[in-house]
């Protein structure tokens, strides 16, 4: 037999997983292959340990108010053995729908081993030979450490060993004041650790420097202290970490979190020695994440481009319909909405203003909307945030939200900036993870499901696989 499958997806996360899904509901013969834990970044190291850590944090925060609304709570007490078990509760709660035995009901012949492609249709993986005509990437990414002077002769933690731990840090100096750097500095700090942020530029630089200013506030204000400048030498060791900037400010801390971005997994498994082409941080991709190697495409976290888990799972299911249909399957970013769980939250969907006045110049205008006017905010009590929507004439270029549940404000947008409204764009749309919005997504995508996976479209599927076999 020339094939032994119709597609071989590489990486079994929240990319590898959608596209590998989504060919086997078509009835594809599909090769999974993951090489250390089934559920990627986002399930292990990533999104749901920290929101997890979050949401610990947050109980410890609002007990930590002890008198409001007449009602009084006791002091916190953090128990990290406690945080650390909710952290590992929460993953454990969830990993059953990334698991190997999820994805072969669904029909996919799972690998749990090390990939290493040896040509351009071929896979190796725990000595045996896959072929296929189409290969998917999905190989994601692993934190970046830069070359600061010393950080290979300091312990320090990244997302990989940060939720492993088994103590409380008393003083957790955080280099990057990115997304990681702010969810995680806020969560420290809210748990009892003191809590040091360095960053040469302005904290989660992608997202609007108003909505931002307003996080930096609250965080200030609850203890957490930025200091500006590049780190640029660390030493010391266990238990006592000094790190230097170049800001001629010095500061010595129990533990260190490098969170300073993320390397593209590109190398070591033979997609180099094919030719895939790569570029600065990751796979080149065209608007279909196809590589440079006919017939292998790249996706999520792998390639270059926005990396979060709604992305991901987006470009899986986006390849997925590719492999299926046959037909071409472009990425559309213009309604792409994210979101930083910090307290406020911070979400952006679209252009920023910044963007907006960049591409379009005086024809954009925006309108702004303070929570200190909703009613609901007040009758809460939670006012902090205002909402900037960006606008040209009356047409929605982005908007931008810094408020309690930030995130879930985002949905009515995916479909104002896309211009699309119907029960199948809703079950289409790119909406943020994790947030409760995505109920509606799941919801209106049941409602289409009998159809899109129904007898007709597998019969399409299974002749599109059948000719790609015979004459790929
Ligand atoms: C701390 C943290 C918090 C985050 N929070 C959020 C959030 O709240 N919302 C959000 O949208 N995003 C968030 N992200 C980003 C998100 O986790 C990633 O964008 C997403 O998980 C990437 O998915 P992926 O499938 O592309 O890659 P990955 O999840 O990294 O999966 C790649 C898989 O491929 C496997 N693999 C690699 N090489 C091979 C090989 N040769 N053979 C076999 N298998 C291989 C790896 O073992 C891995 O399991 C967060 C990230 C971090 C670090
Ligand atoms: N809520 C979410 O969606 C979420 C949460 C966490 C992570 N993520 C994803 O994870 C990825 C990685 O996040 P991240 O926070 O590591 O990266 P990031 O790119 O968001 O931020 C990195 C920060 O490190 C700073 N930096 C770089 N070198 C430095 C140095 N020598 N000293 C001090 N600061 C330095 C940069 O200026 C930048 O602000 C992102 O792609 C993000 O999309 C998403």
């Amino acid at each position: 037999m020339k094939f032994t499958h119709d597609v071989i997806v590489i990486g079994g996360g929240a990319a590898g997983l959608t596209a590998a899904g989504g060919c086997a509901l078509f009835g594809l013969d599909v090769a999974l292959i993951e090489g250390h834990k089934m559920g990627g970044e986002c399930l292990n190291n990533g999104c749901v340990p920290s929101k997890a850590l979050i949401s610990a944090a947050k109980r410890a925060a609002e007990a930590r108010e002890e008198k409001r609304f007449g009602v009084t709570l006791a002091a916190p007490q953090v128990e990290w053995s406690g945080v650390h078990k909710h952290i590992h509760d929460a993953i454990a709660g969830i990993e059953h729908h990334d698991s190997k035995e999820t994805f072969e009901e669904m029909g996919c012949e799972v690998f749990l081993g090390t990939a290493r492609i040896t040509g351009k249709q071929t896979v190796e993986v725990a000595g045996r030979t896959l072929r296929a005509p189409r290969i998917v990437i999905a190989t994601g990414s692993a934190p970046l450490v830069p070359p600061i002077e010393g950080i290979d002769t300091v312990p320090y933690l990244t997302n990989e060993n940060l939720f492993d731990l088994t103590e409380q840090p008393g003083h957790l100096i955080i280099i990057g004041g990115g997304v990681i750097g702010m969810e995680m500095a806020q969560s420290f700090r809210r748990l009892g650790s003191e809590v040091t942020v360095i960053e040469p530029g302005e904290p989660m630089g992608r997202d609007d420097p108003e909505s931002v200013a307003v996080v930096v506030d609250v965080m200030t204000s609850e203890g957490v202290r930025f200091v500006k400048g590049s780190a640029t030498k660390v030493e010391g060791g266990e238990g006592s970490v000094t790190v230097h900037t170049d800001s001629c400010e010095t500061i010595t801390g129990s533990h260190l979190l490098v969170a300073v971005g993320r390397t593209a997994r590109v190398s070591g498994f033979g997609a180099e020695e094919i030719g895939i082409a790569t570029g600065k941080n990751g796979f080149k991709t065209d608007e279909r994440r196809r590589t440079s190697v006919k017939g292998i495409y790249a996706i999520g976290d792998c390639r270059e481009g926005p990396r979060l888990t709604h992305v991901s799972g987006y470009e899986g299911s986006n390849v997925a319909l590719e492999i299926v249909t046959g037909l071409p399957t472009k990425v559309d970013f213009s309604a792409l909405p994210w979101c930083t769980y910090t307290e406020p939250e911070v979400a952006q969907i679209g252009l920023t203003e910044a963007e907006a006045r960049d591409k379009h110049g005086d024809a954009v205008t925006v309108v702004k909307e303070e929570f200190s006017e909703n009613e609901r905010a007040i009758a809460e009590g939670y006012t902090k945030g205002h909402m900037k929507m960006v606008l040209k004439g009356k047409k929605v270029l982005g908007v931008s939200i810094v408020g309690k549940n930030a995130g879930e404000l985002l949905l009515p947008f995916t479909q104002t900036i896309s211009g699309k409204s119907s029960t199948f764009a809703l079950g289409s749309a790119i909406i943020s993870y994790p947030t409760r919005s995505e109920i509606s997504k799941a919801a209106a995508f049941s409602a289409w499901e009998p159809t899109v996976f129904g007898s007709l479209p597998k019969k399409y599927a299974g002749f599109v696989a059948k000719m790609r076999r015979t004459f790929a």
